[in-house]
């Protein structure tokens, strides 16, 4: 049946009306085949609530934590004097300063893996329509258009001055409103991804699904190889405007080739489906391709969540804090999370709240040999929508992710990120000042309501934030020179400025946002890999071999040239964290997949059917 994709409710007459009317329908609605409540998860995300099939798939809603906080309807907020706040680049010139440093215990994994897991749930649409379509912002004849939010620069910008940029492009994020797909007046941003954890960057949610991406042998994706490696197909929609051509031809056709690390982990991930096909298929010789690949996908979907919540979460918040709060579990068995109340969801604030780890960006990417031998500094925004050139140097790349230490983490900011972070597609980019105006423009509120409704803690005066906790008074009084109020202070904002949470690696409302809605999507996955209740779950035995899943193995079994890596993958190498042989590290034994009526019968692969 036909479903609306805002409301999440089949498509009554009048509404189907309208939207064919105006040549919506495609757009605004989703045909949903009936839900089998014993069926595998579907790559669109639909039926995963069996009450609810439409919430959760590609194109459904975000969630807010808390209501939006517009001025004007649609405008961004004021400050509390009821003036402008003060413009993004002033923000961020003024809170964070642009700099070289080295992260003391994170490498480039932690903000890579953290890009390609928004790709899960986010999408790059703004991005997208920023630097490919409504690129025009900075003109004098556009700047006031209602798709566009421009930042300008000052004339006494330190990097700028001297120039003639005053403005950095920027435009309105697209909401269910533009596409005319709701007539609710709060602006709703949209998403082009399904929003529950399931590698839909990897198993292509849109259109004609994972259809398109299978080999249709051995439970294998389609992979093309070049250079003796093996890589996602090229394609004739396929863009990589940064490719130099005649020699970088690769470029994927269903698969994100954005910036390296997002390339990398897509390739890495792409290349991890066809190994656990291939060692399932050892095990089972009876099993046929649909059986091979559906198995091999529900176990990167754990693998990958696995490493995200058990590891990558664990870097950042420390393990003690995701236990107390029920993110993960300390015992290695099933866990019993869900709760068909539950509509699947995920939340703005989250999706924004990523935008945090554009401080451990870096924009020197250490190329090594596999022995480790330095061999040269190069430009990481220069290898962007540029797979081509990837594909060529895949060893050197792979271990720049884990032999560099990552940005910073000190309140400071990569310096092409905040001044050239598009180069090639605008003349400058701050990142940054782009998260604040963004902020602003996705309607989230002042930093100091998520600090009430997370910690309960009234913030009204600047030295506030130095009593609960959150900063010093070093920062308490950058924060004054920037805002008038505390509730002024933007959210991102206060976030650069807050203190990392303890054992751990980022503060504590980034956290928190994180952490609320890993429990949403808990909850609300039928599919979540943990349970024992699920459709084709895991036994116990399964499980346990899921629970082996880490990045270190990701390295050692897809890695280019990969022999040695540490076993804490995210962490840099230090005397606690040294490189191990790939030998050492643990693997998935897939033996506990072994199915007994491949041997009772002895039969071969294509003659097997579930
Ligand atoms: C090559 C490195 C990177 C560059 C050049 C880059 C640049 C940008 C820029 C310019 C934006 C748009 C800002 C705006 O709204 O005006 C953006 C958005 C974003 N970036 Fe990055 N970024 C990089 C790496 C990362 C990393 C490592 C993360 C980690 C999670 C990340 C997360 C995000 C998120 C979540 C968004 C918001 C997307 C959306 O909702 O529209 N980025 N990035």
């Amino acid at each position: 049946s036909l479903y609306d994709y805002y409301s999440g409710e089949p498509v009554s007459s009048d509404l189907l009306d309208f939207y064919e009317t105006n040549g919506l329908k495609e757009t605004c609605t989703i045909d949903i085949k009936p839900c089998d409540p014993n069926e595998r998860r579907r790559v669109d995300g639909s039926c995963n609530n069996l009450k609810d099939p439409a919430r959760g798939t590609f194109f459904a809603p975000i969630k807010r934590i808390l209501p939006a906080n517009f001025s004007d309807g649609n405008k961004p907020r004021k400050a509390e004097s009821g003036k402008e706040l003060p413009p993004p680049r002033e923000v961020r010139l003024k809170l964070l300063n642009h700099t070289l440093s080295s992260h003391k215990v994170l490498n480039n994994n932690v903000p890579g893996f953290g890009a390609f897991v928004f790709l899960d749930i986010g999408s790059l649409h703004d991005n997208q329509n920023m630097l490919g379509k409504t690129t025009y912002c900075c003109n004098a004849d556009h700047l006031n258009d209602y798709a566009c939010t421009p930042n300008l620069i000052s004339e006494n910008d330190p990097v700028f001055k001297f120039t003639g940029v005053r403005c950095m492009n920027s435009t309105r994020p697209l909401t269910y409103q533009d596409f005319k797909c709701t007539q609710n007046e709060v602006p709703s941003p949209i998403k082009r991804a399904t929003t529950s954890f399931d590698l839909s960057q990897i198993y292509n949610s849109k259109g004609e699904g994972d259809q398109v991406l299978r080999s249709f042998k051995g439970g294998e994706l389609a992979v093309e190889e070049e250079n003796g490696a093996l890589f996602p197909p090229n394609g004739p929609t396929a863009s990589c405007p940064n490719n130099v051509k005649p020699n970088e031809t690769r470029c994927f056709e269903h698969y994100f080739g954005t910036f390296v690390s997002v390339s990398l982990f897509t390739i890495w991930f792409v290349r991890h489906h066809n190994y656990i096909a291939s060692e399932l298929a050892k095990v089972n010789p009876c099993w046929n391709d649909e059986m091979l690949y559906q198995t091999a996908r529900d176990i990167n979907i754990a693998f990958y969540n696995q490493v995200y919540f058990y590891e990558w979460n664990t870097a950042v918040q420390g393990r003690n804090y995701l236990v107390e709060n029920g993110i993960i579990s300390k015992d290695k068995g099933h866990r019993y999370l869900y709760d068909d109340t539950k509509s699947p969801e995920v939340t703005l604030d989250y999706t924004f709240i990523l935008r945090f780890f554009h401080l451990m960006q870096e924009s020197r990417t250490m190329l090594y040999d596999v022995h480790g031998n330095f061999i040269e500094e190069f430009k990481t925004f220069d290898a962007s929508f540029r797979t081509g050139l990837l594909a060529k140097n895949m060893s050197t790349f792979t271990q720049s992710m884990f032999r560099a230490p990552c940005h910073g983490g000190d309140g400071t900011v990569d310096f092409e990120l905040a001044n050239f972070a598009f180069p090639g597609f605008q003349i400058a980019i701050d990142a940054l000042a782009g998260d604040v105006n963004k902020c602003r423009n996705f309607g989230l509120p002042p930093y100091v309501d998520y600090i009430r409704h997370f910690l309960g803690i009234e913030i009204n005066s600047f030295e506030d934030f130095k009593t609960a906790g959150l900063m010093t008074s070093k920062k308490v009084r950058l924060l004054k020179s920037v805002y008038d109020h505390p509730r002024d202070v933007d959210l991102i904002a206060g976030e650069w400025c807050a203190k990392n949470m303890k054992g751990g690696n980022i503060p504590l409302i980034t956290a928190n946002i994180m952490n609320d809605n890993t429990l949403r999507a808990m909850k609300s996955d039928r599919h979540w890999y943990e349970c024992e209740n699920r459709p084709y779950a895991f036994t116990e035995k399964q499980l346990k071999e899921i629970r082996k899943s880490t990045l270190a193995s990701l390295f050692c079994t897809t890695g280019d040239g990969v022999t040695e890596i540490m076993k804490n993958a995210f962490f840099n190498i230090s005397p606690k964290n040294p490189l191990v042989p790939c030998e050492k590290i643990k693997k998935i034994n897939f033996k506990a997949w072994a199915d007994p009526a491949c041997k009772k019968n002895n039969i071969k692969c294509t003659e097997f059917v579930r």
